[in-house]
């Protein structure tokens, strides 16, 4: 079978050193001019000089054999005269088709934004089911003074990690005095699991922590150990320290949870484990963030969450929430848990491969916007194209690797890493596809292409991350300089996402600063507050505490 590839000649050149004859099976290719044949893989290492025209066949099976074929007086100046095979060219036209599907220029971004806004607005409104964000009343009415004293628990139940933390606050003199943590990731068996097994888990861990506090830190006699519990899932809040589960998201799907109080959950569970401790505050991770960035800077107005899952709260104006009624607040301010995972626009740049996720997760129809820009999902959508280029285009020859097909597979951590790879010969690509999917000798152009997906599928995330965030500056009216002048607004952002894929974060930060305009953007500062949920959940503990004086 003969590849349908241009037959060569000395001026058919590629610019690159890329392979230029992708053999798949045995298949015979023509060549004009005399060549030698370089097999790139020494396996196949037979220099044959070519006479034009000149056939040569290959047994060879399985994935496609790359060679170089160069004039018999050594290299062309550095290039490699090559051919495109059909498959090759069909690859680069899906890319480029994927490319403009989820590109995100700043009309588009724009429509985001101002949808965005619109939401928010609407969830305030009212309570209604048909709400897409929950715009959740957080009861968090003050936020961190800097007075905060005494030992504090925190227990953050994310999407990937738990994690318990103890800190000593020591008021405005002592700050944080002293503070101790420890991480597990959740085992994924207790994601689906009973109610009983997830919380006995987290109160068991938490009571083996519990048992190692040190000398440095002192419960006042007399008194109960107090936490404040960060529960990283949709919760529609009844009180500061009680909240029932709205619903799952990020792969969590513990059933008879939905509808029920997650703080008895807890409480029953810490009782089961003869745990003597009391809840003083529900929280999101983004209101623990917002309380954590508060403590250090006066002007944090928003927090965003950017790992496993995304989402962002901010500090409202009461006047600002007609749903709140009778629930005015003396500070004059509420924090507002947006849960922006559940944003949806048809201006969003959603894919046919973003639909497939969506339609095959576990909360279909649910948390759009997330699975367009979060840590759990980043690998996955990249893991889709590949297998369509894999099906489409034989990007990796004939026989499709079974792991190319596992969905979850490719992690986000795994594409940040392959698309931040800088070596010459993108190692990192190459080791990584072979130790996920046990592919190996993909040629460099196909190692680029790869690159180039990731690239894609990050930059759309990140944009659309950034739009988000200007969507509740715009809520806010601090997208443009107001009558009161330039106001100072930080946002306190957490997540792995955000702090490890450096790319990512480059390109949201960026897509703010389009959107916004050099002069505003200078008012607007996006800060990594990386331990920021743990330590403001022990904050609102503390001012939410059963032993405070309440005014
Ligand atoms: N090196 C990395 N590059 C890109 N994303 C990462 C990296 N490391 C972790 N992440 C993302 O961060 C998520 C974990 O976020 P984190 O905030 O630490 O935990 P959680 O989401 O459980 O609160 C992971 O699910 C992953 O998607
Ligand atoms: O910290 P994580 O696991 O990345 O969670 C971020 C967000 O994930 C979303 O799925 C939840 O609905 C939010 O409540 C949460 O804040």
């Amino acid at each position: 079978m003969a590849l349908s590839c241009a037959v060569l000649n000395p001026t058919h050149v590629l610019s690159d050193k890329s392979p230029c004859l992708s053999l798949k099976s045995s298949s015979t290719a023509y060549a004009h001019g005399s060549y030698r044949m370089l097999f790139q893989d020494p396996k196949y290492a037979q220099a044959s000089i070519l006479k034009a025209p000149a056939a040569f066949s290959s047994s060879h099976r399985g994935s496609p054999l790359k060679c170089y074929m160069r004039t018999e007086k050594g290299d062309l100046g550095g290039v490699s005269v090559g051919t495109e095979t059909t498959e090759w060219k069909r690859a680069e036209g899906i890319v480029k088709e994927l490319e403009r599907q989820c590109s995100t220029p700043i009309s588009r971004l724009r429509e985001v934004v101002d949808a965005m806004a619109e939401e928010l607005r609407v969830g305030l409104a009212s309570e209604a089911k048909s709400n897409l964000l929950k715009m959740v009343i957080s009861y968090v009415d003050t936020l961190p003074t800097g007075d905060e004293k005494g030992l504090f628990y925190a227990l953050d139940l994310g999407g990937t990690n738990f994690r318990v933390l103890r800190v000593q606050l020591g008021g405005k003199e002592g700050r944080v005095i002293d503070k101790e943590f420890t991480e597990v990731t959740i085992p994924a068996n207790l994601m689906v699991g009973t109610e009983k097994e997830l919380f006995d888990y987290i109160a068991s861990e938490l009571a083996k922590f519990v048992t190692s506090e040190g000398k440095n830190f002192y419960l006042e006699p007399g008194r109960q150990r107090e936490l404040g519990f960060t529960f990283s899932f949709p919760v529609h809040q009844t009180a500061i320290a009680s909240g029932t589960l709205i619903k799952w998201s990020k792969g969590f799907s513990v059933s008879e949870m939905v509808g029920k109080d997650v703080v008895v959950a807890l409480k029953e569970a810490m009782e089961r484990q003869g745990l003597d401790m009391h809840v003083s505050a529900l929280v999101n991770d983004t209101v623990g963030t917002l309380a954590g960035g508060r403590y250090r800077d006066e002007d944090v107005m928003i927090a965003v969450i950017l790992g496993t899952g995304t989402n962002a709260c901010y500090v409202e104006h009461a006047d600002a929430i007609p749903k709140c009624q009778g629930l005015l607040p003396k500070s004059g301010y509420m924090v507002i848990n947006t849960e922006w995972g559940n944003f949806w626009s048809s201006h969003l740049p959603v894919t046919e491969f973003d639909k497939a996720l969506d339609a095959e997760s576990i909360n279909p129809g649910d948390h759009i916007f997330e699975k367009l820009i979060s840590g759990m999902y980043l690998g996955e959508i990249v893991r889709r194209l590949l297998l369509k280029l894999a099906e489409d285009a034989a990007l990796f020859g004939d026989n499709i690797p079974s792991r190319l097909r596992e969905p979850y597979v490719l992690t986000t951590p795994n594409i940040s890493a392959m698309h931040q790879d800088t070596s010459p010969d993108l190692k990192v690509v190459e080791n990584t596809l072979k130790n996920v999917f046990g592919i190996s000798h993909i040629p460099l152009r196909t190692r680029k292409l790869v690159v180039e997906l990731c690239g894609i599928v990050a930059v759309r995330a990140a944009r659309l991350a950034g739009a988000g965030i200007v969507g509740i500056l715009k809520k806010l009216g601090r997208d443009v300089i107001g009558d009161t002048g330039k106001m100072r607004t930080v946002v306190a952002i957490d997540g792995g996402l955000y702090e490890h894929y450096s790319f990512f974060r480059q390109n949201m930060q960026s897509a703010v600063k389009e959107l916004l305009g050099s002069e505003v953007s200078e008012t607007v500062v996006l800060e990594l507050s990386s331990d920021g949920s743990g330590i403001g959940a022990t904050l609102l503990a503390a001012s939410n505490s059963r032993y405070s004086k309440k005014s």
